[in-house]
C-alpha cells in the first residue's frame, strides 16, 4: 500500500526553499524535507520551481452560444498551459449572458462536461434582472459583474447608475460582490459617435474616445456608491495609475474596494496597438508608456490586488475591419498571465517572485473566500500547483497556443519560465504540450469547499 496518491520531490517554492509535497485524494497532506513514504506517482521536481495554480478571475468564455468563439474546452486547455488550475467566467459574450439561475445552470452544465480546471460564474448586474440576484446568489455566482460603459454585445446591457445604485444595495445585501467595467457611457458613445460621423475611424481615433478620464470618472463613482450602500466592490482591468490611486484613497477610508489590472496594460502601450493592430484592441485601451511604469509600482507596492486575463477571445474574422471601432475588442491572453509575469516582472525588473506568484493565486482567492483551500500550498489545501522551469527561454509561437483561435498580440515574444506540468487537485491536466481528456473541472462556490 502505497502512503500517497502523488508525492513530488524536491521543487523550489517561490521563497527559493527546497521542499517535498504529497498528495492523498485531491488534497495536500504533507509538506517537508525529504518525506518519507510511498505513492502511487512520483514527480521529479528538481530544477523545477513550485507554485500554487494561478486562478484567473476573469475569463470570458463564450459557452453557451458562442462556443465557437471559445469553448470551455479549449479555454481551459489554454489556460491549463499557462499554469492556471481555475478560473472565474465572466457573465456575458455567452448566449444567453449569465443574468438568472436558467443560464447559470446551463453555463454549469457545459463546463462540467468540458472544463479541465475549476471555475466559478460571475453573474450579470443588468437593468433587466435586479430580481434574479438572489436566485444567482443561492447558485453560487463569485460575484456579480456590471458594465458602466457599452459591453460591445448587444445582449449584455449596460448598467444606468439607478441600477448601479439599487444593484448595490441589493448585492450588499447578500453578502456578495460587484465588478465594474469602469468607463464613462456618456463621454465614450459621445466621442465615438463623433469621430465616426467625421471619417475618423482608424486606431488613434478609436484611442482618442477613451480618454483616462472616462476611466477615471466611473471608478470614481463607483466608490461613491459603494461608500454610500456598503457593496463590496472590484474595478476590473484598471490600465491607468491614477484610477488605482482612487482605489488606494477610498481604501484608505475603508470603503471595501479592490482593483486588477491585466497584464497587457503591464507590457503592451498604444504604440503597440498602432502597429500591431486589431489584435491588441481592448477596452479600456492601450495606455501610454507612464501609465504602464505607474501599473508595475503599484504592483510592486502591492496596492494592485491580483493580475488576470481578462481573455475575450473572437473568431480572427471579427478582428478584420477598416473600421477599427468596428473590429471586436478584446484581447487573448488567457495563456500568457504568468509567463509574461514572470518574463516582465521577475526576469525584467526584478519584482520579488513571491509577490508576482501571489498576484495570479493567494489574493485571488482570498478576495473571493476561496482561501487556504485555492492559492495556497499549505496541508489541507487543494493540491493545485505548477511546475516551472524558470530560467528557460522560448519564443510564443502560433502553434504553442490553445485557444480555439490562434491569435494573440504575444506571438513572437520572447519569455522567460516554461509552464511544464499543471496539476488539479491532484491531476495533471497538463504536461509539457499534452493535456488531460477528462474534464476534471468542479465549481467553485465563495466560501465553500468543492
Ligand atoms: N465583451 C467583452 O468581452 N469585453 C471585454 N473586452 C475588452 N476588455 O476589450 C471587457 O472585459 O470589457
Ligand atoms: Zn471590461
Ligand atoms: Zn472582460
Amino acid at each position: 500500500m502505497s502512503t500517497y496518491d502523488l508525492l513530488v520531490r524536491n521543487g523550489t517554492l517561490a521563497s527559493g526553499e527546497t521542499i517535498d509535497l504529497a498528495v492523498s485524494a485531491g488534497t495536500i497532506v504533507a509538506l517537508g524535507r525529504e518525506l518519507t513514504g510511498s505513492a502511487q506517482e512520483e514527480i521529479d521536481a528538481s530544477g523545477l520551481y513550485l507554485f500554487p495554480g494561478g486562478i484567473d478571475a476573469h475569463v470570458h468564455i463564450n459557452e453557451p452560444g458562442r462556443t465557437h468563439w471559445e469553448g470551455f474546452a479549449t479555454g481551459s486547455r489554454a489556460l491549463a498551459a499557462g499554469g492556471m488550475t481555475a478560473f472565474f467566467d465572466m457573465p456575458l459574450n455567452s448566449t444567453p449572458p449569465t443574468r438568472d439561475a436558467a443560464a447559470f445552470r446551463q453555463k454549469l452544465e457545459a463546463a462540467q462536461q468540458a472544463s479541465l480546471l475549476d471555475f466559478a460564474f460571475w453573474g450579470a448586474l443588468q437593468p433587466d434582472n435586479l430580481e434574479q440576484l438572489d436566485e444567482l446568489v443561492e447558485c453560487g455566482v463569485i460575484g456579480f459583474k456590471a458594465f458602466m460603459s457599452e459591453s460591445g454585445t448587444d445582449d449584455f446591457q449596460s448598467v444606468d447608475d439607478l441600477t448601479l445604485y439599487e444593484g448595490m444595495q441589493r448585492i450588499a445585501k447578500l453578502g456578495s460582490l460587484l465588478a465594474v467595467h469602469a468607463e464613462n457611457l456618456t463621454l465614450t458613445r459621445a466621442l465615438a459617435q463623433r469621430a465616426r460621423a467625421q471619417g475618423k475611424t482608424d486606431i488613434r481615433a478609436y484611442l482618442e474616445s477613451r480618454p483616462i478620464i472616462a476611466e477615471v470618472e466611473a471608478i470614481q463613482r463607483a466608490i461613491l456608491f459603494a461608500d454610500e450602500t456598503g457593496c463590496p466592490l472590484h474595478i476590473v482591468h484598471v490600465s491607468c495609475g491614477a484610477g488605482v490611486r482612487l482605489v488606494i484613497e477610498a481604501r484608505a477610508r475603508g470603503v471595501d474596494v479592490s482593483c486588477e489590472t491585466c497584464p497587457h496594460y503591464l507590457v503592451l502601450t498604444e504604440e503597440d496597438v498602432e502597429q500591431l493592430g486589431a489584435v491588441a484592441k481592448c477596452a479600456p485601451p492601450l495606455r501610454p508608456l507612464e501609465e504602464q511604469e505607474a501599473l508595475w509600482d503599484y504592483v510592486r507596492r502591492g496596492e494592485i490586488a491580483f493580475v488576470a486575463s481578462d481573455h475575450s477571445p473572437a473568431p480572427r474574422e471579427l478582428k478584420e475591419h477598416e473600421d477599427f471601432f468596428a473590429a471586436w475588442g478584446g484581447i487573448s491572453g488567457a495563456q500568457s498571465t504568468l509567463p509574461l509575469l514572470l518574463t516582465e516582472g521577475y526576469a525584467a525588473r526584478r519584482l520579488p517572485l513571491p509577490l508576482l506568484v501571489e498576484l495570479i493565486s493567494a489574493r485571488v482567492a482570498r478576495r473571493f473566500r476561496l482561501w487556504p483551500q485555492k492559492g495556497s500550498l499549505t496541508v489541507g489545501s487543494d493540491a493545485d500547483f505548477v511546475l516551472v522551469r524558470l530560467e528557460k527561454r522560448y519564443t510564443l509561437q502560433q502553434d504553442g497556443l490553445f485557444y480555439r483561435h490562434q491569435h494573440s498580440p504575444y506571438i513572437g515574444r520572447e519569455m522567460q519560465g516554461v509552464i511544464e506540468r499543471t496539476v488539479v487537485r491532484g491531476q495533471t491536466v497538463y504536461l509539457e504540450g499534452w493535456h488531460a481528456e477528462r474534464p476534471y473541472g468542479r465549481l467553485l462556490r465563495p466560501g465553500a469547499k468543492v
